[in-house]
């Protein structure tokens, strides 16, 4: 047997190749015996990828394949759990009774991974009480990942378990707030999530759920913060994508007097509806509807929202016409009427708002009005279009809040599900996805932080040594976009604050010349389009200056806002109030100095907030992984799963999950300190150095990582082990061999007497054949001998009457004996020659020849027993009769000559003559 290697072994084994050869050569044995000792599980069983070796991304992601391809969803990936999309529903997988089985576990990390895991650790950690008691769960993966269904289940899950309610009354309640929780996700999907190429019901925002825990950690209620929803979808959407769901519901669930009222008649065609033709499972009106009444806005509000959607569906349909005369505004192609009464608005500022730009200069603040272009008319339309959805998504939001929000006093702690867009790259990436990118960027850090950062000062705390990890830190890539005085971040807002003209080169150009000391900050010299790149932990992306500092102004024109304040429609006198505060804050003051409020500035305050949220909290991760494009079961495509393995940094996340001590060791004594749990895990450490051979002299090398020390002995701990297992297999191989030989023994033997007894059989068969056959042979030849001997043989002389007319005498029988044996052959020849003579000249001839008395004929009987043909033996009789016999005769001694001795002539029909042996005597 080879020695056995054990980490060799390992290794080849979780890469999937054989390092042996030879074992591929047929010899199954061999192989049998390296999978036998590597010991280790085969890849799809490994439930931790901390446990694969080494880590790098393709043992990883044959890990994650191996796992999906026997319908495991999850794996840990130290102090992450990985998700990967089934695109199936999955019986059981998200069961109450499963809920329960992690709930009631008394080590739910024992179980299969799980978001149930994830979802129970952090409910222990709140009850617990240990600082910090607040916890937060961070989701992420790209779009269609499974981030929206693993929140949606995670609020499952606490609905099922934070809840113990003592008596009926306060069940009801816990039902009642846990309805109006899971009710939020079906209003928000419909409001904020849209088909997209990548995903048929795709969050276009991201949002972070607080999940708020009375004393007794029953679920009380819950508050939703949204970042960055795309509103611009409500005005352009690419081509094969549609609005947010909610459109299509009203279009498809409207009722008929609803339709009326919407004025949405039946295959009316929207140019903000693409593809309405696509029907899928999120157009569902009345769910949306039940949800939203269940939240508290009842059916005149919700028929209030509706109506202004449809409006904005009547604004999409209206067109400009650039006008002859610059001086006059834009023709209107089409009509803006039922816009304006849907949206209750008044028609003519309506139209002049969205044609007509009012400019105020001087310092009267003199008011010009100035006719755009049809180009910025659309832009206005899309404005006001945008502006609306984003407020009344807002407004959604708030209501839902105040809906699901418990009071501050009746909630002590509380568990955050984040959920955020993944790290986006794409060929064309511009503002949205530098946010995004941000976003995660800060997440890393804050990951890092936590696990690794928060990991060596504990340890410091506790007195271990510990060799720190210098760990690749992603503050230089945050400089690069966020930094003080100068970033990206600064510069694009630079641009906005100073409300210059600039061409998107000229935006590459102050980018990298101001920030050309960044290691982050590359450039593409092959692009045509002016772009600048970042290099981020998870990628070097690419993104295009064109239009950024456009959508970084995100400018909404004063006098829209203003027509907006001027609507006489309950819900957007609710949206825009006019209050001089707000009003001043939003309209670009020209010498003002007050900051503009940008995207950047806005997204970077939020994400602060949220950051600063998350600190307080013990953070678990879900990395989504979508393992195809295309939304099937059954198909992992290596390379977008690998991308995004790379876009997440697992294989980083599980070298710093790998980096800390994988075990903690705490003191046995209750109550012990930080500092006796240390010396009691330094002690036990060095225990386990002696006992696996350690040398004194290697106490200096104490000095060296505990995990390389551990690391080791297990080295030295597996090798006895592989030794051991290898005298046990060998021992265990002889016994079987010896086992089969005697087994084979066995058989043989038997076998052999089976065959033996087989033959003996046959032969008994054989002989009782040939027995019966020569007994009846033997009867048959003592018949003919009987019928031959008339039947007298069996007659003793004694007992025989004498025939009449015979009779026996010594002296007669020995006179007759000595007759036939002295003249046998002249009376043969005789009665042969003497073929013509007949009846008594025979007989006289016979008595001639045998010298036989005439004179007493009585005294014995010649008998011939042919009389026509010619004699062929003459038997003498034991009744001392002879007889002459024509045939061969069948009696087994008829070839017995007589004796010369006239006495020896004993037993039945002693042949006396026969005649083919008359030549040779
Ligand atoms: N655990 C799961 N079991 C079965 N199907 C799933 C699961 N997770 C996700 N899916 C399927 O994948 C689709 C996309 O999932 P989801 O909407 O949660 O993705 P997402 O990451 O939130 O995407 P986006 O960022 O675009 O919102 C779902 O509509 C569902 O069909």
């Amino acid at each position: 047997f080879p020695r056995f290697h054990g980490p060799l072994l390992m290794a080849s084994q979780v890469n999937g190749h054989s390092s042996d050869s030879s074992s591929q050569g047929g010899e199954p044995l061999r192989e049998d015996l390296q999978e036998f000792l590597s010991g280790e599980a085969p890849l799809h069983q490994l439930d931790d990828l901390t446990k694969v070796n080494p880590v790098t991304l393709e043992t990883v992601l044959r890990c994650l394949q191996a796992r999906y391809a026997v319908d495991t969803f999850y794996t840990n990936a130290g102090c992450t759990l990985v998700a990967l999309n089934p695109f199936k529903p999955v019986p059981q997988l998200y069961s109450p009774a499963l809920m329960r089985e992690y709930h009631s576990a008394p080590q739910p990390q024992k179980l299969k991974p799980h978001i149930f895991t994830v979802g129970e650790q952090t409910y222990r950690n709140v009850k617990s009480l240990m600082e910090p008691v607040n916890q937060s769960i961070v989701v992420s993966g790209e779009s269609g990942a499974g981030k929206t269904w693993t929140s949606r289940c995670l609020m499952k899950f606490y609905a099922v378990v934070a809840t113990s309610p003592t008596s009926w009354e306060s069940h009801k309640i816990a039902e009642r707030i846990e309805q109006r929780i899971l009710n939020s996700n079906p209003v928000m999907e419909a409001f904020g999530n849209a088909c997209t190429l990548r995903n048929d019901n795709s969050s276009r925002f991201g949002k972070f759920i607080q999940l708020q825990l009375n004393r007794a950690q029953q679920m009380t209620g819950a508050t939703v913060q949204t970042y960055l929803l795309e509103k611009t979808r409500v005005a352009c959407q690419a081509s094969s994508e549609r609005n947010f769901h909610i459109f299509y519901q009203i279009c498809k669930g409207a009722s008929t007097d609803e339709r009326l009222q919407w004025h949405l008649p039946e295959g009316a065609a929207f140019s903000w509806l693409p593809n309405p033709e696509r029907t899928l499972e999120e157009d569902c009106f009345e769910v949306t509807r039940e949800a939203m009444l269940h939240l508290g806005i009842d059916t005149p509000t919700q028929n209030n929202i509706f109506q202004v959607l449809a409006g904005l569906l009547h604004l999409g349909n209206v067109r400009f016409a650039d006008s002859e005369d610059e001086a006059q505004p834009c023709q209107l192609r089409g009509s803006i009427r039922t816009s304006a009464l849907l949206l209750q608005l008044p028609e003519d500022p309506l139209l002049d708002t969205l044609r007509i730009r009012t400019i105020r200069a001087g310092r009267q603040q003199q008011v010009f009005r100035k006719p755009c272009s049809r180009a910025e008319c659309d832009t206005r339309r899309d404005c006001l279009a945008k502006l609306v959805y984003a407020r009344l998504f807002d407004w959604l939001v708030s209501v839902i809040n105040s809906s699901i929000c418990a009071d501050p006093d009746s909630w002590t702690t509380f568990i955050g599900l984040l959920d955020v867009y993944g790290f986006e790259s794409f060929p064309n990436n511009s503002l949205e996805q530098l946010c995004i990118n941000y976003a995660n960027e800060k997440l890393q850090q804050h990951f890092v932080a936590h696990y690794l950062r928060a990991q060596q000062e504990e340890y410091a705390v506790e007195g271990l040594e510990w060799s720190f990890v210098t760990y690749q830190d992603n503050q230089t890539c945050l400089d690069l976009i966020e930094g003080s005085p100068i970033s990206i971040c600064s510069l694009i807002n630079e641009e906005c604050r100073l409300n210059r003209p600039s061409s998107a080169a000229q935006l590459q150009t102050r980018i990298e010349s101001a920030l050309a000391g960044s290691p982050c900050l590359g450039h593409n010299k092959l692009s045509r389009e002016p772009s600048f790149i970042v290099v981020h932990y998870a990628g070097p992306v690419q993104y295009h200056t064109a239009g950024l500092v456009e959508k970084n102004k995100d400018p909404v024109p004063p006098e829209l806002t203003s027509l907006l304040q001027q609507s006489q429609d309950p819900l957007l006198k609710v949206m825009f109030p006019a209050d001089p505060e707000e009003k001043a804050q939003e309209e670009p003051s020209g010498q003002s100095r007050a900051p503009v409020l940008t995207v950047v500035s806005k997204f970077k305050a939020s994400l602060e907030q949220l950051l600063q949220v998350l600190h307080g909290t013990t953070p678990h991760y879900i990395r989504c992984i979508k393992p195809n494009s295309q939304g099937q079961a059954h198909t992992f495509l290596q390379e977008e799963v690998l991308s995004q393995l790379e876009a997440c940094g697992l294989v980083e996340t599980i070298h710093i999950s790998a980096a800390g001590f994988p075990i903690r060791w705490f003191g046995d004594e209750e109550g012990s300190s930080p500092k006796s749990a240390a010396c009691s895990q330094q002690d036990r450490v060095w225990d386990h150095f002696r006992a696996v051979g350690g040398e004194a002299e290697d106490l200096s090398g104490y000095a060296f990582s505990q995990l390389e020390l551990l690391e080791h002995g297990r080295a030295q701990v597996l090798e006895q082990c592989a030794r051991r297992i290898q005298g046990s297999w060998r021992r265990h191989w002889h016994r079987k061999q010896e086992r089969q030989r005697r087994a084979a023994v066995l058989i043989q033997a038997a076998t052999r007497s089976w065959f033996a007894r087989r033959h003996v059989r046959r032969l008994h068969a054989a002989a009782t054949v040939i027995k019966r056959a020569w007994r009846k042979w033997r009867i048959g030849m003592a018949f003919l001998a009987s019928k031959e001997l008339d039947g007298v043989e069996e007659k003793h002389l004694s007992q025989v009457p004498l025939p009449t007319g015979s009779f026996l005498l010594p002296q007669t029988q020995t006179s007759l004996l000595a007759a036939i044996i002295r003249l046998w052959p002249l009376g043969l020849v005789l009665a042969n020659a003497a073929a013509g003579v007949r009846g008594f000249q025979r007989k006289l001839v016979v008595w001639a020849c045998l010298q036989l008395r005439m004179g007493s004929p009585s005294s014995y009987t010649v008998q011939t027993a042919q009389e026509h043909a010619g004699v062929t033996s003459i038997r003498a009789l034991p009744q001392g009769s002879v007889k002459f016999h024509c045939r061969k005769s069948p009696l087994p001694y008829a070839d017995i000559c007589p004796e010369p001795s006239p006495y020896s002539v004993t037993g039945f029909n002693q042949i006396l003559l026969e005649r083919h042996s008359l030549g040779h005597r």
